[in-house]
C-alpha cells in the first residue's frame, strides 16, 4: 500500500457565517487518483484550494510528507494548480506560456527547452511550441495548462473540474488521457469534479462530500455497489430509494409490503433506507413477483430499455434487456442480494417513531 503522503487534519473554513468545510479530516496517499465528487457549493473547491495554499483553514492542519504546510505559500509546496479556465497567457507562444514559471526560476535556457520538449510529448502536443494559445481548441488548451504544471515537477497535481468547459466526446477522450499522464508521470492527482461518472472512470478513490461533510469514501466499485447512505446512492448512478422499516432479520418493509433481504444487524422495527438499483429490478408475469406495477414508461437506450413502472405510488426506475410496452401489467421482483439496507441520517433516525421492539 502506497504511504500517506498528505494528511488533512480536522480542518473548518467559513465564509461569513456560511461553514464550508467541517472538522474534515481525510488522508491522500502516493500516487493516488483521488477524487473529490459532489453537488455544486459541498465545498469541493474550497478544500482543493487549502491543499494549494489559496485558502488557509479557520481551524485544523495541512500535513504534507509530515510537515506542517498549512500556512505556507502556493509557489512553496510541492503541489500544483490546473483550474477550470485555462488562464494561459495569450499574447505568448505556447512554449513560452509554459516557460514562465521555469524562467522566474531563472533556470538555464537549455533546462527550460527539454522541460517544455518533454511536457509537451506528455500531452501529446509535439510541435506545438511556437503556435498561440487562441489557435488551439479547448482541449489542446487544457493540455497545454497541464503541461505548464508538469515542468514544476510537483508531487501533487491539483484538477479543479479541468474538463468542464470541454464538450462531451473531447472530455472522454481527455479522461482516459489523463489517466495516462497520471500513470506516466507517477504523481498523485486529486481532482474535483461534479460529474459521477468521469469519477468513477477515473479514481482510484473517490471522497463523496455533501455541504462540508464526507459522505464516503472509497473506491469507484465501493461507492457504486455499497452506497453508505441514501445520499450517496442517489448522487452516484440511478436508484429506486425508499424510507423503509426493518421488520425484522432479513425481512424489510418497503411500501407496505414485506421485501425478504438479506442485510441483518439493524435489529426489529428500525427505519431505514432502502435502495435498489434500477438494473437489479426484474420485471416478471403480474401475481408472480412481490408487487404488481405498470408500464407507466419506455425508452430504449441501445444497451437496454429504460422503463418507469407505477406499483404502490412509487415511480420504479427499471433497466432491462427485455421490453415492456407502456401499460403492460408486470410483477416486480427483487432478489434479497440487491436490496440494500442504510442507516437513515441520524437526525431523521432520532425523530422516527420506533414501532414496539
Ligand atoms: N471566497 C469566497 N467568499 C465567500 N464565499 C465563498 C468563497 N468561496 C466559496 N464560497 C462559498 O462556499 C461554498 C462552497 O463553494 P465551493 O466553490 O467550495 O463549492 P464546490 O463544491 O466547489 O462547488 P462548484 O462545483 O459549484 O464549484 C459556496 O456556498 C460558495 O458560495
Amino acid at each position: 500500500m502506497p504511504k500517506k503522503l498528505i494528511d488533512i487534519q480536522g480542518v473548518s473554513k467559513s465564509f461569513g457565517d456560511n461553514l464550508v468545510i467541517d472538522d474534515l479530516t481525510l488522508y491522500i496517499r502516493e500516487n493516488e487518483f483521488l477524487t473529490l465528487l459532489g453537488p455544486s457549493g459541498c465545498g469541493k473547491t474550497t478544500l482543493l484550494r487549502m491543499l494549494g495554499g489559496f485558502e488557509t483553514p479557520d481551524q485544523g492542519k495541512v500535513i504534507f510528507e509530515g510537515k506542517n504546510i498549512t500556512d505556507i505559500a502556493p509557489n512553496k509546496r510541492q503541489i500544483n494548480t490546473v483550474f477550470q479556465k485555462y488562464a494561459l497567457f495569450t499574447h505568448m507562444t505556447i512554449a513560452e506560456n509554459i516557460a514562465f514559471g521555469m524562467k522566474i526560476k531563472k533556470h538555464t535556457k537549455s533546462y527550460i527547452e527539454e522541460k517544455i520538449r518533454y511536457a509537451l510529448k506528455l500531452v501529446n502536443l509535439e510541435g506545438f511550441e511556437e503556435r498561440m494559445p487562441d489557435s488551439l481548441s479547448g482541449g489542446q488548451q487544457q493540455r497545454v495548462a497541464i503541461a505548464r504544471a508538469i515542468v514544476n515537477e510537483p508531487k501533487v497535481l491539483l484538477l479543479d473540474e479541468p474538463l468542464g468547459a470541454l464538450d462531451l466526446k473531447l472530455r472522454q477522450d481527455m479522461q482516459y488521457e489523463l489517466i495516462r499522464m497520471k500513470n506516466e508521470l507517477g504523481i498523485t492527482f486529486v481532482y474535483v469534479t461534479h460529474d459521477q461518472e468521469e469519477a468513477l472512470t477515473m479514481s482510484d478513490t473517490i471522497v463523496v462530500m455533501n455541504q462540508g461533510y464526507i459522505q464516503q469514501i472509497g473506491t469507484p466499485e465501493d461507492i457504486y455497489n455499497e452506497p453508505q447512505n441514501a445520499f450517496v446512492a442517489d448522487f452516484i448512478g440511478e436508484s429506486n430509494i425508499f424510507s423503509a422499516l426493518m421488520v425484522e432479520d432479513k425481512l424489510v418493509k418497503i411500501l407496505g409490503v414485506d421485501f425478504p433481504c438479506v442485510d441483518v444487524g439493524f435489529g426489529k422495527n428500525k427505519p431505514v433506507d432502502a435502495v435498489i438499483r434500477p438494473e437489479d429490478v426484474e420485471l416478471e408475469k403480474p401475481g408472480s413477483g412481490i408487487i404488481d406495477g405498470i408500464v407507466t414508461h419506455l425508452i430504449f437506450k441501445g444497451v437496454h430499455y429504460e422503463m418507469e413502472v407505477e406499483a404502490h405510488n412509487y415511480t420504479w426506475l427499471v433497466h432491462s434487456t427485455e421490453m415492456f410496452p407502456v401499460g403492460t401489467m408486470v410483477g416486480i421482483h427483487v432478489d434479497p442480494f440487491n436490496i440494500q439496507i442504510m442507516k437513515k441520517p441520524v437526525s431523521e433516525d432520532e425523530e422516527a417513531i420506533e414501532v414496539e421492539e
